[in-house]
C-alpha cells in the first residue's frame, strides 16, 4: 500500500475490519481486537499514530521474560561508553559476514556501534551492524525502546512483520515502528547492513520549504505491506528489546497472527534510487540538508535527533566550485555508511559495508586524493557521479562509539593517513 503514514485499512481474509468501530463486543472470525500506539493519545493528530490489529491471540499471551543469553547479550546493547568520548575520525572496514559455522541469525547478527541517549529518555540513537547468515526460525524480535530504521549492504530481507511481509534489498531501506514483531530470513543465505535504532520521535518526512510540494523522497513511494497472518503452533521464542537489555519468552504460537488490521502505524519501505535529488545548478556545493530521507525531530526546531541522508547518484554542473563535500566541522555529529559504490568525498579506504564516525566539531572532508583531483579538475563539463549509495545518520548529539567498535579488528586505526598527504599549497605574496 502506497503512501508515507497513511491511514491504511488492510485484511487478509474477507469481512475481517469491524466497520465504524474499533473494538466491536465480537469481532469476526473470532478474532481478539488490540490496539497497538507509537505516540502519545493526546499527541496532535497530524503526529497521531496508532493502529488496531484484529488478531489469533492477543499479544499479552507468552511465558515470563528472563534476561536472553544468546550471542547478542555480549554484541548488542545500549552502552555507548560514559567516559571520555575520543574527537578522533573513525573508520572501519566492513564488518565480515560470520562463516557457516557460526550460525548468527539477524538478532544474534547484530553488533553495536556506537549511538548516544537512550530509551529511558526517549531521544538518541543506537548505531548498530548486522552481519547474518541463518534465518530467524522460530523465534521473533520487537524492540520496545526505537523503532528500527534498516539498511542493507549485502543480501536481501525477508521481513515478516505482524502487520505483513516486507521484501529489501542494497539499496533500499525498511522502517519496524517500535513494539512490532517480526522475523527475518535471508533469502541470499547472508545478508549484512546498518541499523539505526530510534529512541526519539518517530521518523518523518521532512518539510520542503521552497522546495515545494515535490521533491526528496516522495511520500507515495513508501510501501506498506497489506495484512497477512501464520497460524502456528509449537514451542517458539520471542525476544524482546527492553529498557537496553535483551530478554526472551516461551511462546507456544506464531505472534505474527494478525489477520486484519486499520491504522497509521505500521513498517514500511522506501527504494534509495526513487530518491528525487535536488542540487546546485550554479555554484558550490550544497549543504547536506538537501538529502534528507527521513528525520526524528527533537524538542528544537530544525535541530534532528536523526536525520536519515543519503549520497545517490548525480550531477555535479556547477561552476568555479570545489565539486566533491568540502572540508569542515560541524555542530552535529555524522557516522556514515557505503550501500554500494564510491562515495565522493573519499578516493580509498571507504567499502561497501564500511562505517565512519565524525563527532562534533572533528574537522574531516575528501582526502588528499579527492582534493588533488577536484582541484584540478575541468569543469567546463558536467560530472556524472553513477553506482552509488552512501548514507548518513546524522544527530545533534554526539555519537559515542561503543568499546567493541573501537577495540573491534575491522578498525581501520591509520584512517586518518587519508589526510596526511594534503600538501602545503599556500605562498604569500612577495
Ligand atoms: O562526507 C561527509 O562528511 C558528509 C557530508 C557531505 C556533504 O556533501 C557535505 C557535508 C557533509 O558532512
Ligand atoms: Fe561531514
Amino acid at each position: 500500500m502506497s503512501g508515507f503514514g497513511n491511514e491504511f485499512a488492510t485484511e487478509a481474509l474477507p469481512g475481517t475490519l469491524p466497520i465504524g468501530r474499533n473494538s466491536p463486543q465480537r469481532v469476526a472470525h473470532g478474532l481478539y481486537a488490540e490496539q497497538i500506539s507509537g505516540t502519545a493519545f493526546t499527541a496532535p493528530r497530524g503526529e497521531n499514530r496508532r493502529s488496531w490489529l484484529y488478531r489469533i491471540r492477543p499479544a499479552a499471551m507468552h511465558g515470563p521474560f528472563e534476561l536472553y543469553e544468546g550471542p547478542a547479550k555480549a554484541s548488542f546493547h545500549n552502552d555507548f561508553n560514559a567516559g571520555p568520548v575520543t574527537p578522533d575520525q573513525l573508520r572501519w572496514s566492513p564488518l565480515p559476514v560470520p562463516p557457516s559455522d557460526t550460525p548468527r541469525d539477524f538478532v544474534d547478527g547484530l553488533f553495536t556501534m556506537a549511538g548516544n541517549g537512550g530509551p529511558a529518555a526517549q531521544h538518541g540513537i543506537g548505531v548498530h551492524l548486522y552481519a547474518a547468515n541463518r534465518d530467524m526460525d522460530g523465534r521473533w524480535f520487537y524492540d520496545a525502546d526505537g523503532e528500527l530504521l534498516i539498511v542493507p549492504q549485502l543480501g536481501r530481507l525477508h521481513i515478516a512483520t505482524e502487520m505483513g511481509v516486507i521484501e529489501v534489498e542494497p539499496q533500499e531501506i525498511a522502517v519496524i515502528p517500535r513494539g512490532v514483531r517480526f522475523a527475518v530470513s535471508l533469502p541470499d543465505g547472508e545478508a549484512r547492513g546498518y541499523v539505526c535504532e530510534n529512541f526519539g520521535a518517530l521518523l518523518r518526512l521532512p518539510d520542503l520549504g521552497p522546495i515545494g510540494s515535490n521533491g526528496l523522497a516522495n511520500p507515495r513511494d513508501f510501501l506498506t505491506p497489506q495484512a497477512a497472518y501464520e497460524d502456528r503452533e509449537g514451542r517458539f521464542e520471542l525476544i524482546a528489546k527492553f529498557q537496553c537489555h535483551l530478554w526472551r519468552a516461551q511462546i507456544s504460537h506464531s505472534p505474527l497472527d494478525v489477520v486484519g488490521w486499520h491504522g497509521n502505524y505500521a513498517p514500511y519501505k522506501y527504494d534509495l534510487r526513487r530518491f528525487n535529488t535536488i542540487g546546485s545548478i550554479s555554484f558550490d556545493h550544497p549543504d547536506p540538508s538537501i538529502f534528507l530521507v527521513l528525520h526524528s525531530a527533537s524538542d528544537t526546531p530544525g535541530t534532528s535527533n536523526l536525520d536519515f541522508v543519503i549520497f545517490p547518484p548525480r550531477w555535479l554542473v556547477a561552476q568555479d566550485t570545489f565539486r566533491p563535500p568540502w572540508f569542515h566541522r560541524n555542530i552535529a555529529s555524522e557516522f556514515m555508511g557505503l550501500v554500494h559504490g564510491a562515495y565522493d568525498a573519499k578516493a580509498e579506504g571507504f567499502a561497501p559495508g564500511g562505517c565512519s564516525l565524525h563527532n562534533s566539531m572533528t574537522g574531516h572532508g575528501p582526502d588528499a586524493a579527492t582534493f588533488e583531483k577536484a582541484s584540478n579538475a575541468d569543469l567546463s563539463k558536467p560530472d556524472v557521479i553513477r553506482d552509488t549509495m552512501a548514507f548518513m545518520f546524522e544527530s545533534r548529539a554526539v555519537i559515542r562509539p561503543t568499546a567493541q567498535a573501537l577495540d573491534a579488528g575491522h578498525r581501520q586505526r591509520d584512517y586518518q593517513a587519508c589526510w596526511a598527504g594534503l600538501r602545503k599549497h599556500f605562498k604569500a605574496p612577495a
